[in-house]
């Protein structure tokens, strides 16, 4: 078997003769090693760091595929404990009653045996959208309703994130079945494909946010399924507004007075050219800029939480109080060198084994941006984690580790085959980010001080790192490549100062911020109904139920009406709003907001919502247009590096927005050609590494989710499975 380009790796042959059911069993036998606690790295930190990373590279063994988790995932996956003080979510204080969204029981798996990575040679999920809607002649012909131009990129949604520490503070200070009838669906999907052409499958990617086309009678419907968890679900807009009766999203038009506040609050918003301004944080000053979604993503041990800790640090986020009160504590406990990652590494578990779990969210702002920074995990353990982070943002930060043999092992390929060593998160984060979406992304080549700022070590580095960008669908003109450190404070909002640094990136070269900066702002879709995943859920100082969340469409405002689905049947009243930690009375799609609700129509102060109503998942809707909760919906897919071919019946998780869900596979509808989005095969035996294919897929639970052209972030999902993400993909149809 050859490692190498998709489509070379496995033919019918191959299936025919090499893989049984057996193979699947035989993937899971070997015995995982938690990983360590990290080593302390003193002065070697490369060996320290691939004494950390090394002993995750094993398979996890069945049992332990079955408890969900690596002892590593479970001992840090619990929830987290209330900080000291009673911190809690979004620096509320905790409350029982309230849930806490930060998935406890979060089926986080290490990963299984890898084989080596699926090296993409074709586009992106969202590539494959956008080639096929502009079909070249020759191709499958679109469907008469499909025919607009591609999407610009929105911003994506999030997962639970948990405010970094010093959020935290800034928020108190200012507020105080198996497949089932697979044979029939795969009929009967691959006569939906037959009969519609592809563009069927990329009907919706196919209409831009803001226009797009109304839902035709095709949907199929079915029974409101309601969500286990709650128990009013069956009552709640989604059912009462099922596939075939709710109101075309595209027929929404913003009420009158809330486009007027829209239209103003969108020209009063212009990029700040004051670096004073800027330096003064988040608050009002941050309130005026455009807001940017960043996600730092990078193998672990890049030095991720580092950089940003040290950059919060330079920009007056933490004062040198704080900073010396880090070190000290870091010293005292013996892990002095990650002293600057405790700055966003808030749990007690991160900070003793020197691993980020949760993704950290934090704000600042630079020049131009109001910046709302998501630290993701490295660890491989913690991909889902990192889904979640990802999933939202709309730009990325990759840090590469440039010390001797530290880009190596994050940019690993893997030994390959069924009981390989997985390759590093470089390859897997990459090509995670640019399939849910994020176009652009800046290279920070850490740790170059361990080779005394050898030039020839960037270079190689991009010059290594550079085509596989390019192959998993980065544009080049759209990535950044700048050397900084975090620890040393090197290149973080100025230039740098070591000399052998600066000899080659000096004066006139970007720092961090100044990459930031650089980046494009993302469209705000304020043209369709709104839509809010919801991320936390906590209560204010003033009692009020408080939901947290980034608005991924539409708008709203004080007074504003809303729906919960899943939830409770009546609608809510926005009592207050707060967009990037300061109070508003207008939120946009694209902004980080928190919102407090009463019920609708209570009178004084209205009933308040109950927080157990607030499941994960759940979504903020326009009453009007309120999303559904799908069982069944059609995804186009491009296959990752899976070790074995995907075969209908696939036992799935479900990555989406904030939903997470069981699931399966339940048919394969066509094979597509990546770039043209032709149909190549109806209903394939099964699918290999870096095909491209629509399949049809089928939750355990409903899950909200939306047609990809509509609301790309509600769009989109991944597929896992032991610790592995198997495909990545957009919702093309919603079918039952
Ligand atoms: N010498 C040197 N060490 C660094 C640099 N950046 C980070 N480190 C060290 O690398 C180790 C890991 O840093 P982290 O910031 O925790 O790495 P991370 O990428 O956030 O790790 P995870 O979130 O667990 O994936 C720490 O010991 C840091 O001090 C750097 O530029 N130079």
């Amino acid at each position: 078997m050859v490692k190498g380009k998709r489509g070379a790796f496995y033919d019918d042959d191959d299936l025919d003769d090499g893989y049984d059911d057996d193979d699947y069993d035989d993937y899971y036998e070997e015995e995982p090693a938690p990983p360590p606690k990290k080593a302390e790295p003193a002065k070697t930190q490369v060996a320290g760091k691939q004494a950390a990373a090394q002993p995750a590279a094993k398979a996890v063994p069945a049992a332990a595929q079955a408890a969900g988790a690596s002892k590593l995932a479970q001992s840090l996956c619990d929830p987290p404990p209330p900080a000291p003080g009673g911190k809690a979510q979004r620096g509320a204080k905790p409350d029982p009653a309230v849930k806490s969204l930060h998935q406890p029981t979060y089926p986080v798996a290490p990963a299984a045996s890898g084989s080596s990575p699926f090296q993409f040679d074709t586009p992106s999920p969202d590539d494959a959208v956008k080639a096929a809607q502009e079909r070249k002649p020759g191709a499958v012909a679109p469907p008469a309703t499909a025919a607009a131009p591609a999407a610009p990129s929105l911003p994506q949604n999030k997962n639970f994130l948990r405010p970094s520490p010093m959020m935290q503070q800034q928020k108190q200070q200012q507020q105080q079945g198996g497949p089932a009838n697979g044979e029939a669906a795969a009929d009967e999907a691959a006569r939906r494909v037959a009969s519609l052409g592809l563009a069927s499958a990329t009907s919706s990617g196919s209409v831009p946010e803001g226009s797009g086309t109304p839902a035709a009678g095709t949907r199929h419907h079915h029974p409101h399924v309601g969500h286990p968890e709650a128990p009013n679900a069956l009552a709640h807009p989604g059912g009462l507004h099922g596939l075939h009766t709710r109101r075309p999203v595209t027929e929404y038009t913003m009420e009158p007075d809330l486009a007027r506040e829209v239209a103003a609050a969108t020209s009063s918003e212009t990029p700040s050219t004051s670096a004073a301004a800027a330096a003064g944080g988040g608050g009002g000053a941050a309130h005026a800029r455009p807001p940017l979604h960043l996600v730092v993503l990078g193998h672990v041990d890049a030095g991720k939480s580092s950089l940003m800790g040290r950059l919060l640090h330079e920009l007056g986020l933490v004062s040198s109080k704080e900073a010396h009160k880090f070190q000290r504590d870091a010293a005292a406990a013996g892990k002095g060198s990650f002293a600057w990652a405790w700055v966003l590494d808030e749990r007690p578990e991160e900070r003793e084994r020197g691993v980020t779990v949760d993704v950290a969210m934090t704000r600042f702002a630079t020049n131009k941006f109001a910046v709302t920074l998501l630290d993701a995990p490295g660890h491989r353990d913690f991909v889902p984690n990192m889904i979640a982070g990802a999933a939202q943002a709309d730009a990325a930060l990759l840090l590469v580790d440039g010390s001797p043999g530290g880009f190596e092992a994050g940019f690993s390929e893997g030994s390959g085959g069924l009981h390989g060593v997985p390759g590093g998160q470089t390859r897997e984060h990459a090509a995670l980010a640019r399939s849910l979406g994020i176009e652009q992304m800046a290279v920070v080549v850490s740790k170059l001080d361990t080779c005394g700022y050898d030039q020839t070590r960037f270079e190689h580095i991009r010059a290594t790192l550079l085509p596989y960008l390019k192959s998993v669908g980065f544009k080049e003109s759209a990535l950044q490549w700048l050397p900084a450190s975090g620890p040393l404070g090197e290149n973080l909002v100025a230039p740098p100062q070591d000399p052998a640094l600066r000899a080659w990136w000096g004066p006139g070269h970007p720092c961090v911020t100044d990459a930031i900066d650089a980046f494009a702002p993302r469209e705000r879709a304020v043209s369709r109904p709104l839509r809010m995943p919801v991320s936390d859920v906590f209560k204010s100082k003033t009692g009020a139920v408080v939901l947290g969340g980034k608005l991924e469409g539409g708008a709203m405002r004080s007074g504003s009406k809303v729906v919960l689905v899943p939830g409770p049947a009546q609608p809510f009243t926005v009592r207050s709003l707060e967009v990037g930690g300061a109070a508003t009375s207008l939120a946009r799609a694209g902004d980080s907001c928190e919102v407090a609700l009463v019920a609708h129509g209570g009178g004084g102060g209205g009933g308040a919502i109950d927080p157990s109503m607030v499941t994960p998942g759940a979504v903020l809707c326009h009453p009007d247009f309120p999303a559904v909760l799908v069982t069944k919906f059609e995804l186009r897919i491009v296959v990752l590096d899976v070790p074995v071919p995907l075969l209908r019946g696939q036992a799935v998780t479900l990555h989406a927005h904030v939903a997470r869900e069981e699931g399966h596979i339940s048919a394969l509808v066509a094979l597509l050609d990546p770039r043209s989005g032709e149909v190549l095969k109806a209903r394939p035996r099964c699918l290999t590494r870096g095909q491209s294919a629509l399949v049809e897929v089928t939750s355990s639970r409903g899950l909200v989710l939306e047609e990809y052209g509509h609301y790309r972030s509600l769009g989109r999902v991944a597929l896992r499975e032991g610790g592995r993400t198997l495909a990545v993909g957009v919702v093309t149809q919603l079918l039952e």
